[in-house]
Order: C-alpha cells, then sequence, then structure tokens
C-alpha cells in the first residue's frame, strides 16, 4: 500500500456529459453584446474558436453555495476547501476565530455566518500548462471525469440561522448548485428543510455531505434516511464512513462510485490519504468492502430505475453491478440530479474537522453539479410581463410585452412589435444581479453581481431597474474572500464585484446599455432578475442618536446597513421624530445593532426589541377631502385630494389587470407592506403624445403624471405609517384616493410637495373618522408565524401541549406530509422509507445494511407544524430545548397578520403599557 497524495479519478472511459451543440446553443442566449461586440443579429460575427473558448471557459465554472443549518460545519468545510484548493497556506478555525469567509468582527466572535461571503478558487488546484495539456486531450476522448482539470468555483457561504432566511434566498437565487452539510450527529434539521425547499423553489441542484462523522453519536444511516423522508428525494450513498475495525473511530471513507477505501492521516492536514482497492480493503476491513458492494449494487440499482443509459450501461457489462465503471456512474448521477430536479440526492460523508472527505466532496461539485451553461432559465420580468432569461433575449417576451402594452395603451400598432423589440435587444449589453453589498473597510462599497447575460466592463453606465438611476461602474474586481483582483469585464455566468457605486443595493437589477442617455430605452427599464418577496419585519427597535450632531452620522449609517440588508427597514415616526428599525427576528436586530454600534460606529443607542403588531380598519370610511394651502420655501404651494379607508385582505388581491373592483382606468394601484393604494383621476383625461409617453392637458407645466402619481403615494405611505388608535403602522387597509383636476389643481402653484401633503392629511383625517364615537374603529394586529419544530418521538407529546394550550398555538400537522407542497417548481416524489437504503450504522441505531424502514428506529425524529402567535415564540428555544433534554430546534416564518380577539388586545395593551393587567 502506498501513501498518495490526493487521488485524481481513474482514467476510464467518461460518458458525454451533456450535448456540445446544445451548450453552445446556451451560450450564444447568454453573451449578448457589448459595444465592440454585437447583439442578437450580428452572431455569425463570432468566430467558432470565440465561441468554443467562451463555452469551455464557462464549462469549467461552478457558481455554487453551501446551505445547511446552524454549526452543521459550512464554515468548518469551506476553510478546507481554501486550503486543499491552494488559496490559503494554513486552515482557518471557527473556534478561534481565525476563518477567512467569515471575516466580519460579529462574525468571529459569535462563531457563525452573518452575510454570505463571496469566494472564488480554484479545483483541482491549476497545474502546469503542460500536464493540462494532456488532461484535456484525455477529457476531449472522454477517458476522465471533470474533476482531472482545473475548474474555477465561485462559492457562496450562506448563512444558517432562520433570522436570515431573506439573506439565505438572496444567496440561493444567483447559485447553480450547492452543497448541503448536515451534522451527522443531528441528522436533517428543521432548518435544512426549509433551505432545502427554498432552493427547490429555484431548482437548484444539490448534493448532501454528511459531517461531523467523527463525533460520539454520529449515525450515518440515520441520516440517509432522513434525507430520503424529510428531503423528498431518493439518496444515492455515493461514500460510506469508515470506523476501524467496525465500530472504532472514523477514519476514512469507502467510494462507492470509484470502489475503493481512502483513508486519512490521523492529525494530518487531510493532504496525504491511503488509497485501498476493492479488494486491499477486504483485507483490511472485510465487512466494510462487504457493505461498500451492497451500497455499489444499490446504487446501479437507484441509478437505473432514473437513466436509460444506465440501463444499457449496465446490460453491457452483463448485469454485473460491480463491473459498471465509476465515469459511467458519474455520468448518470449527473444527467439525474441536472435533469430530474433532485429526485435523486447524492449523499457523501466526513469530518471537515478532522481534515477528512472534503478532496472527494469537492471532486464531486466539479463532477456532479451544473456549469452557467447547464442551469434552469432565470425568471425575469419586464414592463408587467414575466418570462425567462432566454425568452427576453430572443424577443419573444417583448414582443408580449408590446402587445401588453399596445392593448392597455391602445396607441401602438401590433405590426410595428417585431422591429421595435430588436432595436431594444441590440441596446442591452449585459445584465446582472447585485446580490450582496458590502462596505470594506479598505476598498469601501463593494456591490457583488452574478452577470446574467453580455457583460458588465469596467466604466460603463450601470442602469439600476429598481432604483432607476444610472452610475458608471468605475472598478470591477473578483473577489478571494478579502482579497480582490482588478478585472476588466465580468462576463455572462460569473460572479464578480463592481466597486464605488453609490446606489445599488442588495437584490438590484443592474443593466449596462449602449449610448450615452441617461436611461436605456422602454421597456429595458423594467428589467428585473429573479424578483424576490421580501417577508414584512415583525420586530422593531427605537435608534436614537446620543445629540443633534450625530444624527447625520446615524442616518448615513442606517442607508448602508439598508444598503446592505432590504430585509431591514427605517420609519420615522412623523409625530415624535423618533427613529424605527425593524426586522425578521430577534437575532437579526441584534446583529444589525452590533453593525451600526459597534462597525460602523454609529453614537446612539437602541431601545428594547418589541413585537411590531400592525393596526386595521374595521370598516368604511367617510369620504374626506383635504386641501393644504400653504408656504414651502417661499413658494406658495396649494393641492387637494379626497380620500376613503376600508378593509382590504392582502391575501385575496389580485393585480390591477385581474381585479374587478379597482376601475380599468385607475392611475395608481399599489399594494405596500399589506395594504392598498389606488388613486383614481378620470378628469385628468390622459392621452399619449408622439413619443408615446403620457400627458393630461389639465397639469401645470412643471408636473408630470409620474411625479403626482409618486408625489400621492408618498403622502398616502407616510399616513398608513402610524395608526389613528394604537399609533402601530396600518396593515390590511385600502386607501382610495381621488384627484379631481377642476378641485384639487390650483396652476403653477400646485407642485409636488403639496400634493403628497394632501394626500398624507387627506388619509389621516380618514383614518381618524373610522374612531370617532359610532365609528366602526381599528383593531390591533399581531404577527402569527408558520412554526415547524423537530424533536424526537419521547418529547413530541409535551411540545404538542405547550404549543396548543400554554402558547395558543394551532398545531396543523404531524411529521412533514405538507412540507414538500410548497415546492412549485419541482416535481414531488413520494418516498417509500422502507426502501431506501442506508448502511447500518455502528452505534446503537439498528440497521440491516439494506432497505431500512426508517419507522424501526426507537426514537424517530418527528416534525411539528403550527400556526402560533410571534409573541408567544418569543424565548422559546430555551424553552424547546428545556422540554426536549436539549434536543429539540425550530424554525419560523410569518404566515400573516391576524386580527386579536377584545380579550387578548386589552391584554397585550396593558402590556405595552406597562400596566400588566
Ligand atoms: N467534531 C467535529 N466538529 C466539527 C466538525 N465540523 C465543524 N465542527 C464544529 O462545529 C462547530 C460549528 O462549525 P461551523 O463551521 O462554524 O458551522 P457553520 O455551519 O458555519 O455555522 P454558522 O456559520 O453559524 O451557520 C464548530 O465548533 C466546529 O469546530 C467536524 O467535522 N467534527
Amino acid at each position: 500500500m502506498v501513501v498518495a497524495h490526493f487521488p485524481r479519478a481513474s482514467h476510464q472511459a467518461m460518458l458525454q456529459y451533456h450535448h456540445a451543440g446544445a451548450q453552445l446553443n446556451n451560450l450564444r442566449s447568454l453573451l449578448v453584446q457589448s459595444p465592440r461586440r454585437s447583439c442578437f443579429p450580428q452572431f455569425s460575427r463570432f468566430s467558432t474558436a470565440t465561441w468554443k473558448r467562451q463555452a469551455e471557459d464557462l464549462d469549467r465554472t461552478r457558481n455554487i453555495g453551501i446551505i445547511a443549518h446552524i454549526d452543521a460545519g459550512k464554515t468548518t468545510t469551506t476553510e478546507r476547501m481554501l486550503y486543499y484548493s491552494g488559496f490559503t497556506r494554513r486552515i482557518g478555525d471557527v473556534d478561534e476565530g481565525s476563518t477567512v469567509t467569515d471575516f466580519l468582527p460579529a462574525e468571529r466572535a459569535r462563531g457563525i455566518t452573518i452575510q454570505s461571503a463571496a469566494i472564488t478558487f480554484h479545483w483541482p488546484p491549476a497545474i502546469t500548462e503542460e500536464a493540462k495539456a494532456l488532461r484535456l486531450q484525455e477529457l476531449e476522448k472522454k477517458s476522465l471525469p471533470k474533476s482531472a482539470v482545473s475548474h474555477t468555483v465561485n462559492l457562496i457561504d450562506t448563512p444558517g440561522h432562520a433570522d436570515f432566511t431573506f439573506e439565505v434566498l438572496r444567496s440561493l437565487r444567483i447559485l447553480d448548485g450547492a452543497v448541503c452539510i448536515l451534522d451527522g450527529v443531528a441528522g436533517v434539521e428543521a432548518q435544512t428543510e426549509q433551505v432545502w425547499r427554498q432552493a427547490s423553489t429555484y431548482q437548484i441542484p444539490r448534493i448532501v455531505y454528511v459531517n461531523k462523522l467523527d463525533r460520539d453519536g454520529a449515525a450515518f444511516g440515520r441520516t440517509v434516511r432522513e434525507v430520503g423522508s424529510r428531503l423528498g428525494g431518493w439518496p444515492a450513498v455515493c461514500q460510506i464512513p469508515w470506523f476501524e475495525g467496525g465500530n472504532g473511530r472514523f477514519v476514512g471513507v469507502a467510494d462507492v462510485v470509484s470502489l475503493r477505501g481512502l483513508r486519512w492521516e490521523e492529525s494530518g492536514d487531510g493532504k496525504s490519504v491511503k488509497v485501498l482497492s476493492l479488494e486491499q480493503l477486504g483485507q483490511e476491513e472485510g465487512k466494510l468492502a462487504q457493505e461498500l458492494k451492497c451500497a455499489r449494487e444499490v446504487l446501479v440499482e437507484l441509478l437505473s430505475e432514473h437513466d436509460e443509459i444506465m440501463v444499457e450501461k449496465f446490460l453491457e457489462c452483463e448485469e454485473n453491478h460491480l463491473a459498471v465503471a465509476p465515469l459511467d456512474i458519474i455520468g448518470s448521477l449527473r444527467r439525474c440530479l441536472l435533469q430530474q430536479g433532485n429526485k435523486i440526492i447524492p449523499v457523501f460523508a466526513g469530518a471537515s474537522f478532522r481534515n477528512m472527505g472534503v478532496q472527494p466532496l469537492l471532486d464531486a461539485v466539479v463532477n456532479l453539479l451544473p456549469s452557467p451553461l447547464e442551469t434552469a432559465d432565470p425568471e425575469v420580468s419586464i414592463g408587467g410581463v414575466k418570462g425567462s432569461l432566454r425568452g427576453l433575449l430572443s424577443g419573444d417576451l417583448l414582443v408580449e410585452q408590446s402587445k401588453k402594452a399596445s392593448v392597455k395603451s391602445k396607441q401602438k400598432k401590433r405590426s410595428s412589435a417585431h422591429a421595435e423589440t430588436g432595436n431594444v435587444i441590440e441596446k442591452l449589453l449585459g445584465c446582472g444581479l447585485a446580490f450582496k453589498v458590502v462596505n470594506d473597510a479598505k476598498r469601501g462599497i463593494l456591490v457583488y453581481v452574478r452577470v446574467y447575460s453580455g457583460s458588465l466592463d469596467r466604466n460603463c453606465l450601470l442602469f439600476n431597474t429598481n432604483l432607476h438611476v444610472s452610475e458608471r461602474a468605475p472598478r470591477l474586481l473578483k473577489m478571494y474572500a478579502n482579497d480582490a483582483v482588478e478585472v476588466d469585464s465580468i462576463p455572462a455566468g460569473h460572479i464578480g464585484v463592481v466597486a464605488g457605486l453609490k446606489h445599488a443595493r442588495t437584490g438590484d437589477t443592474l443593466i449596462s446599455y449602449a449610448g450615452n442617455r441617461a436611461r436605456p430605452p422602454e421597456p429595458l427599464d423594467t428589467l428585473q432578475l429573479r424578483p424576490i418577496d421580501v417577508p414584512p419585519p415583525v420586530f422593531f427597535a427605537s435608534v436614537e442618536p446620543h445629540s443633534l450632531s450625530e444624527e447625520k452620522k446615524l442616518q448615513e449609517s442606517l442607508a448602508l446597513l439598508l444598503r446592505e440588508d432590504p430585509s431591514l427597514h427605517v420609519a420615522v415616526d412623523e409625530d415624535s421624530g423618533q427613529i424605527l428599525l425593524s426586522g425578521m427576528g430577534e437575532l437579526h436586530l441584534e446583529i444589525a445593532r452590533d453593525r451600526l454600534l459597534n462597525d460602523l460606529k454609529a453614537k446612539a443607542s437602541m431601545g428594547p426589541i418589541e413585537i411590531g403588531y400592525r393596526e386595521s380598519v374595521l370598516g368604511q370610511s367617510e369620504h374626506v377631502t383635504k386641501i393644504i394651502d400653504r408656504e414651502v420655501a417661499g413658494r406658495k404651494s396649494k393641492a387637494g385630494c379626497t380620500a376613503v379607508v376600508e378593509p382590504f385582505d392582502p391575501s385575496t388581491a389580485t393585480f390591477e389587470d385581474n381585479d374587478s373592483t379597482i376601475p380599468q382606468d385607475a392611475l395608481l394601484v399599489e399594494n405596500h407592506d399589506g395594504n392598498q393604494i389606488i388613486v383614481l383621476a378620470p378628469g385628468l383625461e390622459i392621452t399619449s403624445n408622439r413619443k408615446g409617453d403620457e400627458e393630461s392637458q389639465f397639469l401645470p407645466p412643471t408636473l408630470d403624471l409620474d411625479t403626482v402619481r409618486t408625489s400621492l403615494l408618498n403622502g398616502c405611505v407616510a399616513a398608513l405609517a402610524r395608526g389613528p388608535q394604537f399609533t402601530f403602522p396600518m396593515h390590511n387597509t385600502r386607501v382610495t384616493l381621488t384627484f379631481d383636476p377642476s378641485q384639487h389643481i390650483f396652476g403653477n402653484e400646485t407642485n409636488s410637495s403639496a400634493l403628497a401633503a394632501a394626500a398624507r392629511l387627506a388619509t389621516v383625517s380618514a383614518l381618524k373618522d373610522l374612531c370617532k364615537p359610532g365609528g366602526p374603529g381599528t383593531s390591533l394586529m399581531e404577527p402569527v408565524m408558520n412554526v415547524v419544530i423537530s424533536v424526537d418521538e419521547h418529547s413530541l407529546g409535551a411540545v404538542v401541549h405547550d404549543i396548543s394550550s400554554s402558547r395558543g398555538g394551532h398545531i396543523i400537522s404531524l411529521d412533514e406530509d405538507h412540507v414538500f407542497s410548497s415546492q412549485p417548481q419541482e416535481e414531488e416524489v413520494s418516498i417509500d422509507p422502507s426502501k431506501i437504503y442506508a448502511p447500518p450504522d455502528p452505534f446503537g441505531t439498528p440497521s440491516s445494511g439494506a432497505a431500512v424502514s426508517a419507522t424501526t428506529s426507537t426514537n424517530q425524529a418527528r416534525t411539528i407544524t403550527a400556526k402560533v402567535p410571534l409573541k408567544e415564540m418569543v424565548g422559546y428555544l430555551k424553552h424547546l430545548r428545556s422540554l426536549t433534554a436539549g434536543r429539540g430546534t425550530f424554525v419560523m416564518s410569518i404566515d400573516r397578520y391576524e386580527n386579536m380577539s377584545g380579550q387578548r388586545q386589552k391584554a397585550i395593551l396593558g402590556e405595552l403599557r406597562g400596566l400588566y393587567l
């Protein structure tokens, strides 16, 4: 036996993973144009050699994320990945606070990942040009796996805490594939299921890595069964853990694909590994070798059920499971993973902390997860029409959009749709999604972008379609954790950083376009990539500057915080002047406080974290008209409008086109924070001018229709921020503003600030009208959460009782049947737990070595799903731990705001006033 450096895969015939022609077509639709290059109609200008080179470049790129439950070992594993790829010279340690990826002071102090860091490295590490050329030749001949040549891996480390759901979602939508890390002791946890489901909605192929197998109580077999029963796919066991002598310490893995044993040196850095053939393994660990054969049989059978080509290979091998070539198995796993939406879940094993299992995992990333050319077509929306990016780039989506627009405005001729869309697409040079904003101490504000088409080039003009501003991209960088390399361009399929942008926020779509105009042509200015819904914040805290002179700095710091994390909200109470910061969880706000006070050094204090209640209207108000007539900055400002408020149910609200209760000619319909704002202005008699822009002869020359809309909306939103009775923001409320030019416009005196003030005053008065004696009044609403709790069988009764009796919750279901119903884009798989193969666990958990029933476990994991008022969930983790001997975990997300009963409202108001009734 030899001690070898980590082995590269064997030289056997490799299956053609994907059709080269299809790949080229995908590339054509991704790489749009640049000022020098061109767009669709001129594709032929590209030489075939250029296409090929770019296709190869993208083919050898992986944009992947690591997702998991908190503490499963994401950061520990990432640090090893960086070390083995040659990016770092020593292994960072989470417990010592010396990791590369967790680089915010708050992250290092707490040992948890808060902001997802994007890092680029190469796997396998780059080799000499000569060796690379040889390997490429072998690759051409399909006799090596992809992991034989160096790939660019862009790794996004996502946070694991439920409070950072939005951060996870934001990261997920730019990934092409993901590794889901499980703690081998805890198995599949509630948070893992949640993130897994979120990844399903974006159709992200995932592989599973069962970590911490060195720990007492680790149970690989049990975890594999949970993967099947709780993540809704068939586990394809690609490695089984190697415990010395069958039940000793964890020393390596038996590889089911290559039929070899991999044993790591004890206490080494993991770079050296002993490779044992099946025969050698048989001599050293007879039982393990036997199990390996059994696992191989099951793997080939499983793949054959889902992949025709595997059936052929199996037949070619005369139905000998052991004779199927490893490359054929890799090819089949890849096909299943990429084409069948994780019906099959490849499972790997390791103990990152002990430096075992990470290199084969990296090989699997390169061999099994997709390149940017092979991912699902991302969703886009443009001019109110939704579709796919490829639909947009082919022009089809714009034709649809143009038809819709012409039906609406009854102005444009349909026949011209094609010609116009062709011109518009030519103007689009590149588009990308800003998925993260970071304030770097050395480099200033860094905006991380995933480029989806064309390229973003240095100094190009970027139009932000969310904020409607243009700004130049002065510097482009490729990030290596906290090191950076300047680049000239970030091409489609890649992740990079734009430094020096002043406005772009996390989640904004940035497009670069031909010409020097401040705005791209319509409807490109409305293009949105992978639009995302931001859940409403449910906790808030007041923030107060220490002195008046600190106020400006505080506002700047808050603005930066919001650019980084749009799931935080800032509101200023117009009456008290108090600044309120709200977020999605207690930890979310605690971290925001850390960031604000410690990192950004704002001199301010933050009040206690409180639940964000809401107020709703219980009936319809009178129609209230208000005219504002005052001087602003020495200018006379006069405007008016009429408001009426009534109840509104956001859960049943449809979009303007389909809602019969909204007049077709409404000037504005906007759903905002659980409320709806409608502006009616029939008297404006809007027409279109020659350029197709809307206009009205009744507006003074200084006012355009967009300003009217924005001003009235802003006034109304400001009024809804404070309820008339309890001062909480309004919810479930519809405001209809009527703007009548004959009564509400006063020539040039009517300006935007007068309009906003009139809308605000009219809405506030309508809300107050509800609360006059005998009026319908308002009610207090509280956030009700969807809660998923994972416990073991023994504690189930106590936890259910606690939730339903002491906490006033409703149990929705036991165990996870409903869990997968929210996966809209991936087909559900019904898994029979008795048919799941899992190798036996040496320590305790019963297992027969094959087809073990999940129900045979003595203390089975159970899942409780319930709806519980948020107030009753504050501090719940501690209580749950005490009910479950420390093993229970839970995740929650907001379901909706609910009106409270009179008695509960009284009790809560009493508490809020400090009376404690
Ligand atoms: N025994 C053992 N401990 C491990 C292993 N991997 C990680 N740990 C420990 O588990 C703890 C959590 O590890 P992290 O890498 O911070 O986990 P994480 O998933 O990044 O956590 P968050 O960033 O908070 O989401 C640390 O104390 C690690 O040292 C392992 O393979 N074996």
